[in-house]
């Protein structure tokens, strides 16, 4: 699962540096046996030629006989052992070294998904990002036939026909203009395209591809023994569809329960907005605009009467703040170097069985450091307390994480609901995130709050602070939040969550805030974010 996290895709670069010496050396060995072979038919040649003008002169001379012999035994001998060789070597090279990472076929899947999720949350053009483009803007070599070609199959295997069609229509087109030698040929990809067709329930556009097919290649047997197929499907389709338009006269009924579910609408809804927000589409409103204001910190800790916070209002009620340059660039360096080695795929808590599970949702990878094993965490953590004023007795160790290939996580709550069984082993439920981004994103990455219609775009060294329960304890759903999926560059975060328990006598809760969580519509007073 190389691909959850691009510090794991790192090392790759060295597999790849090596497979570049091997492919070296096997050329140049391989083209001194060319030119050892060549040799050989030459004489091979010569010597036929020869033999041809007059075969009784030629061989009545012993010399040419005994030539011959050799030629056919020993000389052949040294060239079948001589390609013998070169496959066995090449094999040596094929086969993977212990000592470099190799990636799966389950990580290039995995970065194809990641592809199609950038290019759909993204708006990205199929063509354009073929051509090395993001925005109009080339970033890095062009994609070739080859590579188009790859990533629909990958895409295809997933079951994702739409995408995989789109990469294939680049595929052949790029298969067209390029004239190069691949393992594949325009048959194959014209193949992909019209199953692709088919299980997309285009019917008519698969029977039509599959005639290109066919011109190229007549005798094509999955080609031909699906063209009655389709043929079939193609009439059961036209009839069906007389059929609706006779059936559809007057019958609302129909019309109705094809409208979709809440459910549905529910979630397209908050997809819509999530997608808005990543592009950076979506303003807060003005109301709260208006409001929004930075200014020092230095009432939470007395230290920071000497060295004051600099603090940036984002959003109020529920108030969300990012504290600027709280985290320094050596800091961040350590911190990422003593995560790597302990690098898992992230996980999420299965709301039914609260077990932790790996999700499509959430890819990263992420680790977790205690404060007791390095005076730069715990510094960290006491930085965390003096910024928001908040007891770090109950907080959970710091959590730092590195999204891989368009590595995001989808909306959630930090809170557990009352049914989920995920904090048992903590004081209370999570009070409050403090979200440290440790590096800045190229493109995409934001941190995304879905009902709020805030996005925050990562700034290197600040942290993004709120509170996830109302002042009751009860869970804040307007904190609804994502990590868009990273368009180009490396995305770092770590995160403190603080718990409830030892902020009794800080955040004392409210008997008439308990009363508004429980009837919403009062609007409540803006709560103080540091006291
Ligand atoms: O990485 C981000 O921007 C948000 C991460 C997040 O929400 C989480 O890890 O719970
Ligand atoms: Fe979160």
């Amino acid at each position: 699962e190389l691909f959850t996290a691009i510090s794991e895709v790192e090392p790759l670069l060295e597999t790849h540096k090596r497979i570049i010496d091997d492919l070296d050396d096997y050329i140049q060995k391989e083209e001194n046996r060319i030119i050892a072979l060549k040799k050989h038919l030459s004489v091979y040649k010569q010597e036929h030629e020869k033999a041809m003008e007059d075969i009784p002169n030629y061989l009545g001379n012993p010399i040419n006989a005994f030539t011959l012999i050799k030629r056919l035994t020993v000389d052949l001998d040294f060239i079948e052992e001589s390609i013998k060789i070169g496959t066995e070597y090449i094999k040596n090279i094929t086969m993977n070294h212990s000592d470099v990472k190799y990636p799966t076929l389950e990580d290039l899947n995995g970065a194809a998904h990641a592809l199609t999720r950038l290019q759909e949350t993204y708006h990205l053009d199929v063509k354009e990002l073929a051509e090395g483009m993001l925005n109009g803007v080339t970033y890095s070599t062009p994609m070739s036939a080859g590579d188009c070609y790859e990533l629909g199959r990958a895409l295809y295997n997933e079951k994702d026909y739409k995408n995989s069609l789109a990469w294939m229509m680049v595929a052949i087109n790029k298969f067209k203009e390029e004239n190069k030698p691949y393992i594949f040929d325009e048959v194959d990809i014209l193949e992909y395209i019209s199953f692709a067709h088919y299980l997309l329930g285009d019917i008519k556009s698969a029977m039509a591809w599959t005639k290109q097919l066919l011109q190229l290649n007549p005798n094509h047997k999955r080609a031909l023994g699906n063209i009655p197929h389709y043929q079939k499907a193609i009439r059961e389709q036209e009839a069906k569809e007389k059929k609706q338009q006779r059936g559809d006269m007057g019958d609302d009924d129909q019309k109705h329960r094809s409208s979709g579910t809440g459910e549905i609408s529910e979630y397209l809804k908050e997809r819509q907005s999530y997608e808005l927000l990543c592009r950076g589409e979506m303003d807060v409103p003005s109301e709260i605009a208006k409001r929004l204001h930075c200014k020092y910190l230095f009432d939470t800790h007395p230290f920071l009467k000497i060295a004051p916070i600099k603090m940036e209002y984002m959003y109020f009620q529920p108030d969300i703040v990012v504290f600027h340059q709280v985290m320094s660039d050596d800091e961040i360096k350590f911190i990422q170097e003593s995560a790597k080695p302990r690098f898992k795929r992230a996980v999420v808590h299965d709301p039914r069985t609260g077990a932790l599970t790996p999700a499509p949702y959430r890819i990263s990878k992420s680790a977790w450091l205690r404060d007791d094993e390095s005076p730069i965490v715990a510094r960290v953590s006491r930085r965390v307390g003096h910024m928001t004023g908040l007891s770090l007795d109950t907080a959970e160790e710091l959590q730092v994480v590195n999204y891989g290939i368009g590595g995001h996580y989808e909306p959630h709550f930090d809170f557990a609901r009352r049914d989920e069984n995920a904090f048992k082993k903590f004081h209370g439920n999570r009070i409050a995130t403090i979200l440290f981004y440790m590096s800045d994103v190229a493109q995409g990455g934001a941190t995304v709050f879905t009902k709020l219609g805030l996005s925050l775009f990562p700034i290197k060294g600040a942290a993004a602070f709120w509170l996830n329960l109302h002042p009751s304890g009860e869970g804040d759903l307007a904190t609804r939040h994502a990590a868009c999926p990273v368009l180009r560059g490396s995305k770092w975060v770590s995160n403190k969550w603080l718990h409830q328990g030892g902020q009794e006598l800080l955040k004392p809760c409210d008997l008439e805030y308990q009363a508004e969580a429980i009837i919403r519509q009062i609007p409540r007073p803006v709560p103080k974010t540091s006291r």
